[in-house]
């Protein structure tokens, strides 16, 4: 492991050679569609303080009683439905775009993908970069909307790695982008290219984000603000003033009360009330999951089509597509000026 092109002693440490490095972090996936992995996954997902902000001598107990042994086999059914021949789709997807973006930015930065559960650990990326030579890490967190339980907590977690390490990068971190205006027109751009695809004329957009508990908001998380402010925007940017757009917040964990409305109790009262045509855009997920394309695309469909609905699509997130990978690019370029 040669660091440096000087000629150093070979007892000598290891010296930075002056690169630039970005580390793209999403949340983390199991191994493997079974339950034995979603539970090592779920178990350190929802052992996350900044997840489940409940005092562990009351959470770990239903966790480790209850939820582990009882969820792990319905969530490891639902991973296989969208597992793919490379894996979980929020893993793939975030390696390509990891891969689509160093294209984009050649030999300016090493780009590098992270997980905050699961691996590839953020502790082990930010090392790999080290080691090819970033003495200057851009750490971003793939989340437009900031909330502790992603933004923070991946920022916590590179926080351990840099106590750990004698000698540290100079570190920044992406700040949240949900009402950047690349980002708002990659998005209008993306739904409506969707939207002109389908085959039916969707009557209401409904724009469905995760969810967090409602105690989140009153503690001062801006979530849910983010998430509001992201759906005007976008609303604004398409300018379709015959579709309805609708805001509404999904995967709902627990007995506490969540956002509101719900996604799933949204689209059965839309059907209730009549509407037949339904289109579905998650603007707070910059790779298709689990939630997307089993709760968003396979389930609400079902939801809609049972309560009277007739036509149902879920659009793909931003992804690797040319919208997403350009506004990717100049966030990241931004965020990088004066280094690059
Ligand atoms: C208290 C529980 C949860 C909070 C709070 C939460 C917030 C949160 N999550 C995402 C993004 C994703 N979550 C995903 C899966 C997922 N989320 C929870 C629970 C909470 N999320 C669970 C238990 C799971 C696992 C699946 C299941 O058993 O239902 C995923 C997909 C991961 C994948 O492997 O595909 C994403 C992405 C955000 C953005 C967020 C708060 C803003
Ligand atoms: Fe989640
Ligand atoms: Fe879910």
């Amino acid at each position: 492991m040669t660091l440096t092109p000087q000629n150093l002693p070979a007892d000598h440490p290891p010296v930075l050679s002056c690169r630039i490095g970005v580390l793209l972090v999403n949340l983390g996936t199991p191994d493997a569609p079974d339950a034995k992995s979603v539970k090592t996954y779920l178990r350190e997902f929802l052992s996350d303080k900044r997840v489940v902000e409940i005092p562990s001598l009351i959470w770990q107990p239903i966790l480790r009683g209850i939820i582990l042994n009882t969820r792990p086999k319905r969530s490891a059914e639902a991973y296989a439905k969208v597992w793919g021949e490379k894996g979980s789709p929020l893993a793939v997807i975030t390696s390509q775009q990891a891969e689509a973006l160093q294209a984009r930015l050649g030999d300016q930065a090493i780009v590098r993908w992270a997980m905050r559960y699961g691996e590839p650990s953020i502790a082990r990326e930010m090392q790999a970069l080290m080691v090819a030579g970033c003495d200057r890490i851009l750490f971003a967190p793939l989340y437009p909307q900031y909330s502790g339980a992603t933004n923070a907590t991946a920022v916590d977690r590179l926080g351990d790695w840099l106590r750990e390490t004698r000698w540290q990068p100079a570190v920044r971190t992406l700040p949240p982008y949900y009402d950047d205006p690349v980002h708002i027109a990659a998005l209008a751009e993306d739904t409506a290219r969707q939207l002109d695809a389908l085959d039916f004329d969707p009557e209401v957009l409904l724009l469905s984000f995760h969810g967090m508990p409602l105690r989140t908001l009153e503690l001062g998380d801006p979530y849910h603000c983010h998430c509001r402010k992201t759906a005007r925007l976008l609303e604004e940017a398409l300018a379709r003033p015959g579709l309805r757009v609708v805001t509404s917040f999904q995967s709902r964990f627990g007995r506490a009360k969540w956002l509101e409305p719900a996604t799933d109790a949204t689209i059965e009262l839309e059907a209730a009330n009549g509407t037949k045509r339904m289109a579905v855009a998650m603007p707070g997920f910059s790779a298709d999951c689990l939630e997307t394309l089993e709760e968003i695309a396979m389930e609400g469909r079902e939801t809609l089509l049972e309560a009277g609905g007739e036509h149902y699509a879920a659009l793909a997130c931003l992804n690797t597509g040319e919208p997403g990978m350009a506004m990717l690019e100049q966030i990241i370029r931004r965020e990088l000026s004066g280094w690059i």
